[in-house]
């Protein structure tokens, strides 16, 4: 059996991390004398979708345990995308805020590109602009703003294997700009052998079982087999998906990642849960990157976490 890899405990140290930061950025004084720095963050809601509401209701809570101003902004799904933008540049503007996340995906009537790259790239604390992307594929992550999930799925990484992976080999399933390839980018710079496989991959059992480190992000509940599994592998489960639980009465469901848990636990050497493992790191994650953004932005040093 393998170690399970607690992610919730993992983000509970992450966000008191994050809480001493804040207390000390109040304290510093830093804009005028005796008046301190609260980060802040703003989160945008387009639309009603369930599951959306309930991260973002996550991630204000959070924000505001944390001791940060957290400002919540939920338009209406029929909104245009001129409207979004002009609230993005607004809170570009704002020196209250410090970090920006508009909740994907949005309606299909606004161009979600558009609208990621009009955030200040100092205040995209999802790391989805350009400039954040650039930094982190040209090896400069020091000084990006990391896309929140890989970040977190690194601290987990690191927490079994270290902080040097050289000479494992990592495969990650999916090549999406928000998990994927940051993903990629994140192992490759900490020196693993890294192969990115996606839909189209040959063989993807048999790659798979060449992986020391084994990253899921595919989105197709229970995908990933036990017989895809090094034995002693270090598997990073990303996938959140809600399927039907008729055992747990009619209408009822239940989450699953993108790998068959009970199968892969008997065969990986640590395995990260759904609920429970990557999720939570995700959070966490977003309020580290807030209250970076906030003391870079009061002039002080970049914090590492
Ligand atoms: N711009 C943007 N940035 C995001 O980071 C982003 C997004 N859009 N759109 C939606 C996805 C989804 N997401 C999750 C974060 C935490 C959990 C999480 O904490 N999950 C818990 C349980 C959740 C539950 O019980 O439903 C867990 O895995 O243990 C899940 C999903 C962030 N997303």
């Amino acid at each position: 059996m393998s170690t399970v890899i607690d992610g919730r405990k993992t983000a509970a140290e992450v966000v008191e991390k994050v809480k001493a930061l804040t207390a000390d950025l109040a304290a510093k004084g830093v804009s005028a004398p005796g008046l301190g720095v609260v980060p802040g963050l703003a989160v945008v809601i387009v639309g009603e979708d369930p599951a959306s509401q309930v991260y973002v209701a996550n991630k204000s809570r959070t924000a505001k345990e944390c001791g940060f101003h957290s400002v919540q902004h939920t338009l209406a799904t029929d909104t245009g995308e001129a409207d979004l933008l002009k609230l993005i540049g607004e809170l570009n503007a704002d020196p209250a805020i410090h970090g920006i996340l508009v909740q994907l995906p949005l309606p299909g009537h606004i161009d979600s590109s558009k609208v990621i790259q009009a955030i200040a790239p100092e205040k995209d604390v999802d790391g989805f602009t350009y400039v954040n992307v650039g930094k982190l594929g040209a090896g400069e992550a020091a000084t990006a703003f990391v896309p929140c999930t890989p970040a977190g799925s690194m601290l987990l990484i690191e927490r079994v294997r270290g902080r040097d992976l050289s000479g494992l080999n990592a495969v990650v399933i999916g090549r999406s700009n928000i998990v994927g390839k940051p993903m990629a980018n994140l192992l490759l710079a900490a020196n693993c052998t890294v192969t990115v496989a996606h839909s189209r991959t040959k063989d993807l059992a048999a790659l798979a079982r060449t992986a020391d480190i084994l990253v899921a992000a595919v989105g197709r509940p229970e995908m990933v087999k036990g017989d895809w599994v090094k034995p002693g592998a270090t598997v990073i489960d990303v996938g959140i998906n809600r399927i039907p639980a008729p055992e747990k009465g009619e209408g009822r469901t239940r989450l699953v990642g993108d790998v068959d848990y009970a199968q892969a636990a008997e065969v990986a050497g640590a395995i990260t849960p759904v609920p429970g493992g990557v999720g939570p790191m995700t959070i966490a994650m977003l309020m580290a990157n807030t209250v970076v953004s906030a003391c870079l932005a009061a002039g002080l040093a970049r914090p590492e976490f």
